[in-house]
């Protein structure tokens, strides 16, 4: 996308305002009561074509053009004596000779039609030489514009002014002809357009063919629909019986609509519009019902398509809602068209017109704030070519792909016979995610608001199409673990999670240091000598070592019943084990640094609160000798249980379970997500605001006993608000959950990182709800996060009471 031409087709378009009208713009503006609205609206269109150049056996294909234009109307005047804006203007005089740019002729027909033009025009070109034809490539801009191919096909080079008479037929034909071989429009429409702008511009075909025929091939694009020209002329009727004042208007109205309909503008093959979030819902479902034949619903958006339309070009319309101050709308057509358009309504009389550099600059900011993790080269309008490039790719796909992907996007919740709208679309490869921008594109809680994650903020109805990865809800991972975790939503309303990044491991976010080295684990702490399965040897290896000569597993791969026991115990009954505490204690530390701007007057920081000394598995690893079946290998396996993310019946949001019975001591998961510093983390809980929502972090703070005092970079936590896995979705259990966190070492003995296992405290049955104790301390107050109500019914649950009078402590202690 080249921005620079945005820029300065924006200026330059500035230039033209300046000349061709601002003045009555003001003037208009001056008498503002008598407009009863303001109309903003912003087209991109795009086109595929395939095409050949006949005489150079270039063939084309795709071709991807994206023309933005933003400008703003008027809605009719009232009265019959009032200024009324120009709904069907005279042609603009044909430039003179010599005339300066600021003259130059327009590029949409919102711009011929008087209405104040701001327009950028991007073009993207891409050309495939077919094989075995002998003309040179050229880049589409170039091929379809260069003055050997408009000779070669018939095209006479450019010359003075003519007049009509002398405009030969044959060139009118060869322009029609290649036109219509280049963007697969009838020639009656190219035809059409060309006769047209020859008047206009007085039969200077300069201008015709300025730019690469950029006036004319967006004088034939922006032809109005004839059904939108229907539907305007109905209603044109209908206001002139509402009110006899707007017969004037009316009268112009008909004049023009009258004209569209001469045009045999393709009938769109899709149309999108949002919802709108208000108590509209139902009436917007019931409209897009009435007009459609099957309906899924994408995100804020309602798509249908109207299968049963007699349109032999299986025309399909995606649509709905209708009452909105800002509405947003997709077209596509079966020609290889597509027209993206924002309408905004307004009444307010100091309504300026931006440009368009300064939209795309403040839509990037919004992002940028909104979503908090843009890539460096994001701009708005790349976003706008992603969007048409998606349509490009899944339109050139061959129609079996594209079936086979439809059916796996049909989730297996009831998304298609509730009112309420889901929010995600689902697909296993793209989706189309439709959110406000107001709204965060990742979080983790969805509960503790007491709002459905996803919901979308009302404040703007403007809706913001996205491309990016969304789940999978036949598996959640997106294939990154063994077994495929599906997500079930029991109660039909088509929610799904937040989006997040489902990563299997671990991964440092920035200056972590996870020291993984072969060198640093010593001969003693592996077994380089083993063979096989370390389990299936008459003694324990060194790995052994670790938890006391003898393996934390079994022959069945769960935990030993003595291990296990003792980790409970260590956790249930912590005044029986030993508890290390620091002299100066990270985690108060990096309290202080970050109150240092705030209010606090802090300069000590708090006595340590203490940390256990937990039991730590060691598993076998690439430096020792056994192979990786060795029942010594159970974590560093992965996920084998058939675990669903399930939306729970209360208001905790989203659950983990398992479709089968699992018996005590089994491995379920780890819990991954990004390694940061306790100051990163400290960092990022303060810049999350307290509406936000968060997964809670895990602090590795197991073995620090062995560590002596701990450097503040060397205390890490994992975070999964972002980047995680299934563990993510573990409710709370206060002191008897059904899952327990066993610190598990296994790529390094340095014990500031090591990996967090569930593994199940009791047998678990079918579908039960698998819980872990976050231990939070719901009494600190002073910690960022604001911690939830505890639903977790447990009989010592000691969240319940804490919560309604303090702000909670709500990292995660081990
Ligand atoms: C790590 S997430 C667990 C998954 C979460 N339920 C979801 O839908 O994404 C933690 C969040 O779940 C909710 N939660 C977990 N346990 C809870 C409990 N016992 N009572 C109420 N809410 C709980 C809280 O909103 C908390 O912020």
């Amino acid at each position: 996308m080249d921005c620079n031409r945005v820029v300065r087709d924006s200026q330059q378009n500035k230039g033209a305002i300046s000349k061709s009208g601002p003045g009555a713009v003001d003037r208009r503006r001056s008498v503002s009561p008598l407009f009863s609205s303001r109309r903003l609206d912003f087209h991109a269109s795009f086109r595929l074509a395939t095409w050949q150049l006949p005489s150079s056996g270039l063939c084309c294909s795709p071709v991807l053009f994206i023309s933005t234009s933003l400008f703003s109307t008027r809605s009719p005047c009232k009265s019959p004596n009032a200024v009324t804006p120009r709904q069907n203007p005279k042609p603009r005089p044909p430039p003179r000779n010599g005339e300066t740019l600021s003259r130059r002729p327009p590029r949409t027909s919102a711009e011929a039609s008087g209405a104040s033009p701001r327009l950028a025009v991007v073009s993207l070109g891409g050309y495939r030489r077919v094989p075995g034809r002998s003309a040179a490539g050229e880049p589409w801009g170039e091929a379809r514009l260069s003055r050997s191919s408009a000779s070669n096909s018939g095209f006479v080079p450019r010359t003075r002014r003519m007049t009509s008479s002398k405009v030969s037929k044959q060139r009118c034909d060869a322009v029609v002809t290649y036109l219509h071989a280049a963007i697969g429009v009838e020639r009656k429409i190219v035809s059409q357009a060309l006769d047209d702008l020859l008047k206009v511009y007085d039969y200077n075909w300069e201008h015709i063919e300025a730019d690469d025929f950029r006036v004319l091939t967006d004088a034939i694009f922006d032809k109005p629909d004839p059904k939108e020209a229907q539907k305007r002329k109905a209603k044109g009727k209908k206001d002139r019986n509402d009110n006899l004042n707007t017969d004037y208007c009316n009268k112009k109205l008909k004049v023009k609509h009258e004209s569209e309909d001469l045009t045999t503008f393709e009938a769109p093959l899709a149309v999108m519009r949002p919802l709108v979030q208000d108590s509209s819902h139902q009436r917007a479902y019931k409209d897009a019902h009435m007009t459609s034949g099957t309906q899924h619903a994408v995100k804020g958006v309602s798509v249908s398509h109207e299968r049963d339309m007699p349109d032999p070009r299986r025309s399909q319309a995606i649509t709905n809602k209708k009452v909105s101050s800002t509405s947003f709308e997709v077209a596509l057509s079966h020609s290889g068209t597509g027209k993206l358009s924002f309408t905004y309504n307004s009444t307010s009389p100091d309504f300026n017109m931006p440009d368009m550099e300064s939209v795309c600059k403040e839509m990037e900011a919004r992002f940028l704030s909104t979503y908090k993790f843009l890539e460096p080269n994001f701009s708005f309008m790349k976003l706008l070519q992603d969007i048409c490039q998606c349509i490009v790719d899944m339109g050139c796909e061959s129609s079996a792909p594209r079936e086979r992907r439809m059916v796996q996007i049909i989730p297996a919740v009831d998304f298609l016979s509730k009112p309420l709208v889901p929010r995600v679309l689902q697909s296993n490869q793209t989706a189309i995610l439709n959110m406000s921008p107001n709204s965060r594109i990742i979080h983790g809680d969805i509960c503790s608001s007491g709002a459905i994650a996803g919901e979308q903020n009302s404040s703007s109805n403007m809706q913001v199409i996205a491309k990016r990865p969304a789940h999978d809800i036949n598996d959640i991972s997106k294939g990154e673990e063994n077994v495929s975790i599906p997500i079930i939503n029991g109660s039909s309303n088509g929610i799904l999670p937040p989006p997040f990044h489902y990563i299997p491991f671990n991964i440092t976010f920035q200056n972590a240091h996870v020291n993984i080295s072969l060198s640093r684990i010593g001969d003693e702490s592996c077994c380089s000598g083993c063979f096989g399965d370390c389990l299936a040897a008459s003694l324990p290896c060194a790995c052994a070592a670790e938890t006391g000569g003898n393996f934390a597993y079994t022959r069945d791969g769960l935990l030993t019943e003595e291990f296990l026991d003792s980790c409970i115990s260590m956790l249930r009954e912590p005044e029986k084990h030993p508890t290390v505490y620091c002299k100066i204690c990270p985690n108060e530390l990096v309290n202080i640094k970050g109150n240092s701007d705030s209010r606090s007057t802090k300069v000590n920081p708090d006595p340590c609160k203490g940390h256990p000394i937990t039991k730590f598995i060691k598993e076998c690893w690439s430096k020792c000798g056994c192979s990786r079946n060795c029942g010594n290998r159970v974590v560093q396996r992965g996920i084998t249980r058939p675990l669903q993310v399930f939306l729970t019946k209360g208001k905790k949001g989203w659950g983990l379970q398992s479709a089968e019975e699992l018996p005590r001591g089994a491995f379920i998961c780890e819990y991954v997500g990004e390694i940061l510093t306790n100051n990163e983390l400290y960092e990022r809980n303060v810049q999350m605001t307290a509406n936000e929502t968060h997964t809670y972090p895990v602090n590795l703070d197991a073995d620090w006993a062995t560590e002596g005092v701990l450097e503040d970079d060397h205390s890490l936590s994992l975070d999964a608000t972002f980047y995680g896995n299934v563990a993510r979705f573990i409710n709370h259990r206060c002191f008897d959950a059904n899952l327990i966190g066993i610190p598990v070492e296994i790529e390094t003995p340095d014990h500031h990182y090591y990996h967090l296992a569930f593994f199940t405290t009791r047998q678990i049955e079918p579908f039960e709800e698998l819980t872990w104790d976050y231990r939070i301390d719901f009494n600190d107050v002073s910690h960022p996060i604001k911690a939830f109500k505890c639903l977790c019914g447990s009989e010592y649950c000691r969240g319940k009471r804490s919560i309604s009078r303090s702000k909670s402590r709500a990292l995660v202690l081990l």
